[in-house]
């Protein structure tokens, strides 16, 4: 625990991160920062824990597992839109055998039109085209935010983009005219309209919501995904050992892509996720943010209330204490080890009533892109680029670019068995 400032402590120790999650202390005021605009509260954003509790328990069952996995042909059908862009590149042969392609780009692009279709009445379309400009102006808001949150004064001048907000007002306009109603989030944010807690929220309002689901469910998966692959290119012989766990469930030539009950419970896939969210945690810049309401003990200190508390999660995930000398390497195999299994050391989705409400979606996405992408072509990092990471709140690859190149394997191809 080191004390930065009058009123900021920044911690990283495992027993005061796991004291301050069962504490349940509210977030603290920086969050207000991050938002579209400060008055509004959203899910994410919200100090108000009696605020939170209501939003929540509206939103929580468009994330149930239950129906999280009703949502995987939907996700299919946007994986498989991937796999047929990407064949479609190799055959072009931009590459000697192969294509070089954007990684950041085409998995955002899958993610968006993952949420899309899944939660918003219909795919963006962005793979189709990947010069789409939604996965840009999401890293953009995001870059505005977190510029809007260093310098207040001027963020009178730092508007958000007037596409965003045509966006979510078609998206809102469709919706209302739809004559068949869905579970997902644009209906349960449409419901909090009908609470009686919330009869003035205007369609700005509702915007800012959409918002906040499109940048919280894309740029995270984004991330993490684009991430996975990108160090399994680096590290051909992990990428190997997961294909071959790929090859042994699914066989050797497959006209289906994978099914999430194939590749739940595979080990060395979920090795590499984990391992992928430990080096590479969403929260990686400024770390989790609590204030307690009254003065508190933590881990032996005396903490003021409204003290500004920052979990420092990745330097929780990089501390060789626990992990070990290589802390610093993509070892997808400490996962392996079941007995070894790291406990209160590693919250990718943070923990406690702020947990991630999207976690079962994302996992189920990045497990089906990760896995489709992999058992069907080969990635090299023949470019051997640096990585160039911009932390906008959440890390993203600079300018949202990584290119690496891709060929098909040998038997792999979901038509030619
Ligand atoms: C790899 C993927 C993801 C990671 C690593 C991740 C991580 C996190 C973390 C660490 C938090 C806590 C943030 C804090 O307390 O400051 C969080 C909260 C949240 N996440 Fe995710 N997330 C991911 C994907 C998603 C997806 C797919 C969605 C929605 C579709 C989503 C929606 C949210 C929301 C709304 C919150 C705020 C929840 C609340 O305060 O009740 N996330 N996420």
């Amino acid at each position: 625990m080191v004390r930065l400032g009058p009123n900021l402590v920044l911690i990283s120790d495992k027993d005061a991160i796991k004291e301050i999650i069962a504490a349940d202390f509210p977030k603290n005021f920086n969050y207000i920062k991050f938002r579209t605009e400060d008055r509004f509260d959203t899910l994410f954003s919200t100090i108000d824990k009696s605020f939170h509790k209501k939003r929540r328990r509206i939103l929580s069952p468009a994330f149930s597992i239950k129906y999280v996995s009703s949502l995987e042909p939907l996700m299919i059908l946007c994986v498989k839109d991937l796999i047929y862009k990407v064949d479609e590149c190799i055959e072009k042969k931009t590459f000697s055998d192969g294509a070089v392609l954007n990684i950041v780009n085409l998995v955002q692009s899958c993610v968006l039109d993952i949420i899309g279709e899944t939660n918003f009445g219909g795919k963006f379309n962005s793979i189709e085209t990947l010069s789409h400009p939604l996965p840009g102006k999401v890293y953009q808001e995001l870059r505005r935010r977190a510029m809007k949150s260093l310098f207040p004064l001027f963020k009178s001048f730092m508007k958000y983009d007037q596409y965003l907000l045509d966006l979510s007002n078609e998206l809102i306009k469709n919706r209302r005219q739809a004559e068949k109603s869905r579970v997902d989030i644009l209906q349960a944010i449409l419901d909090v309209v009908k609470t009686e807690e919330s009869d003035q929220i205007t369609d700005f309002e509702i915007f800012d919501q959409i918002l906040e689901f499109l940048i919280a469910g894309t740029d995270t998966v984004g991330l993490t995904a684009s991430m996975a692959i990108t160090l399994l290119a680096k590290n051909p012989d992990k990428l190997k050992l997961l294909q071959q766990e790929l090859d042994n469930a699914l066989g050797n030539c497959n006209d289906e892509l994978p099914k999430h009950d194939q590749l739940k419970a595979l080990p060395y896939l979920n090795a590499v996720i984990n391992e992928t969210m430990r080096l590479w945690p969403v929260t990686l810049d400024g770390g989790i943010g609590r204030s307690p309401e009254k003065d508190t003990i933590i881990n032996g200190y005396m903490i003021p209330a409204r003290t500004n508390l920052v979990l420092n999660y990745y330097h929780l995930h990089h501390d060789s204490k626990y992990w070990g000398k290589n802390v610093e390497e993509f070892v997808p195999e400490r996962w392996l080890d079941l007995n070894n299994s790291p406990k209160d050391i590693f919250y990718p989705f943070s923990a406690g009533s702020r947990n991630c409400i999207g976690q079962n979606f994302a996992l189920m996405e990045m497990r089906l892109i990760i896995a489709s992408l992999l058992f069907q072509f080969d990635v090299k990092d023949i470019l051997a680029q640096e990585l160039d990471i911009v932390c906008y709140i959440t890390p993203s690859f600079n300018n949202l670019k990584y290119d690496l190149v891709f060929s098909k394997r040998s038997f792999k191809s979901i038509n030619n068995c």
